[in-house]
């Protein structure tokens, strides 16, 4: 078997109208790789083009021999399994097809080529309130959008907000996400919010207890770290972070290390700096609640004041970006 090739369907359009479907095996031969544009811990993101389509791609690549040994193998099927859940949605990075040669595991994917939000936000500081509702208001679609499809991010911050050559969001980096199976029994009280909370992580292959995932300390949510559950309203501790950071220019809770952030985040100690825009203050506080269950649920978020103007669904993927300017 070719192992260096997944087989692709490609649909054309001929001179008739009639739609051609051809299925295609892409290897790496396929692409002409160019530069890195970011590392993972155990993987490693380049430009590529496709030598035929000259369609430009981000390729992820990651080392076999690493993976294994670093008993990595369950969150490269998660993040697999999850790209290919959420497939289309404009907020997402869509994974095209994955292919494999004696080495490395590729996976081909759509290039942000705006890069990362948070490069954005470090030369500019601060969004002001329009971009930082524009942003907002694309990543709180696509959770909702992750979130209806049964999938929980459980790291997101501004490095995993990757933006498209058009500045819209795509949000990315799913090897640490939870997929909520169907429940096989209706949840029991004391469930989370959601009803399915996640209880630490999968068993290891040698069904040793896996350290249970945390995500980057900053962004982390209480419950993950008072009773390791989190749920779909950890997915919105994380973007009342991500609003407060866009708009002050620094995240919420950060400490010189991450001990004492996490203290900060249970004892919910933060502050808002002078001249924060009351409105969003709001929502943030709202947001930045210890309790899932007392934290505002996303259709509560979209009727905010904070998201006045913004028609969602649909338009909110076709208007024009506001060109980034500082919140002074
Ligand atoms: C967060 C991630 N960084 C990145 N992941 C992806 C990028 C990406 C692009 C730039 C970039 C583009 N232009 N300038 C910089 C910088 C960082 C990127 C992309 O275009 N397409 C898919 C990606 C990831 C797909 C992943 C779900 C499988 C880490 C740091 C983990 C490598």
């Amino acid at each position: 078997k070719d192992r260096g090739a997944a087989v692709g369907v490609q649909r054309d359009i001929d001179a008739n109208g009639n739609t051609i479907t051809r299925v295609v095996k892409k290897g790496v031969k396929d692409f002409s790789f160019g530069r890195t544009l970011g590392e993972g811990s155990y993987s490693t993101v380049l430009a590529a083009t496709d030598r035929t389509t000259l369609k430009e791609y981000a390729i992820k690549v990651l080392d076999k021999r690493h993976i294994i040994k670093e008993k990595k193998v369950k969150y490269v099927n998660i993040e697999k399994n999850t790209l290919n859940r959420l497939g289309e949605h404009p907020g997402v990075v869509r994974l095209y097809y994955t292919f494999q040669d004696e080495r490395s595991l590729y996976f081909v994917l759509d290039l942000a080529a705006g890069g990362e939000l948070l490069g954005f936000l470090k030369r500019m500081t601060t969004f002001d309130e329009e971009c930082t509702r524009y942003y907002s208001a694309q990543i709180l679609d696509t959770i909702e959008y992750m979130h209806s499809k049964g999938v929980i991010h459980r790291d997101l911050k501004p490095e995993n907000v990757l933006l498209d050559d058009q500045m819209r969001v795509k949000i990315t980096d799913f090897g640490t996400a939870k997929i909520l199976d169907p429940p096989k029994k209706p949840p029991q009280n004391g469930d989370g919010p959601s009803g399915m909370p996640y209880h630490g992580d999968p068993m290891e292959e040698d069904g040793s207890k896996a350290n249970s995932f945390v995500g980057t300390a900053e962004y982390v949510s209480p419950e993950l770290l008072t009773d390791k559950a989190a749920c779909k309203a950890s997915d919105l501790w994380a973007f009342g972070c991500i609003v407060f950071q866009l708009l002050s220019g620094r995240p919420p809770f950060k400490a010189v290390n991450e001990y004492q952030t996490f203290q900060k985040i249970v004892g919910l100690e933060y502050e808002f700096p002078k001249g924060f825009p009351p409105v969003a203050r709001d929502l943030v506080e709202r947001l930045l609640v210890l309790d899932p269950a007392k934290r505002l649920n996303i259709e509560h978020i979209k009727n905010h004041e904070f998201f006045d103007g913004i028609e969602w669904g649909r338009t909110l993927w076709k208007i024009k970006a506001p060109r980034l300017k500082p919140y002074v």
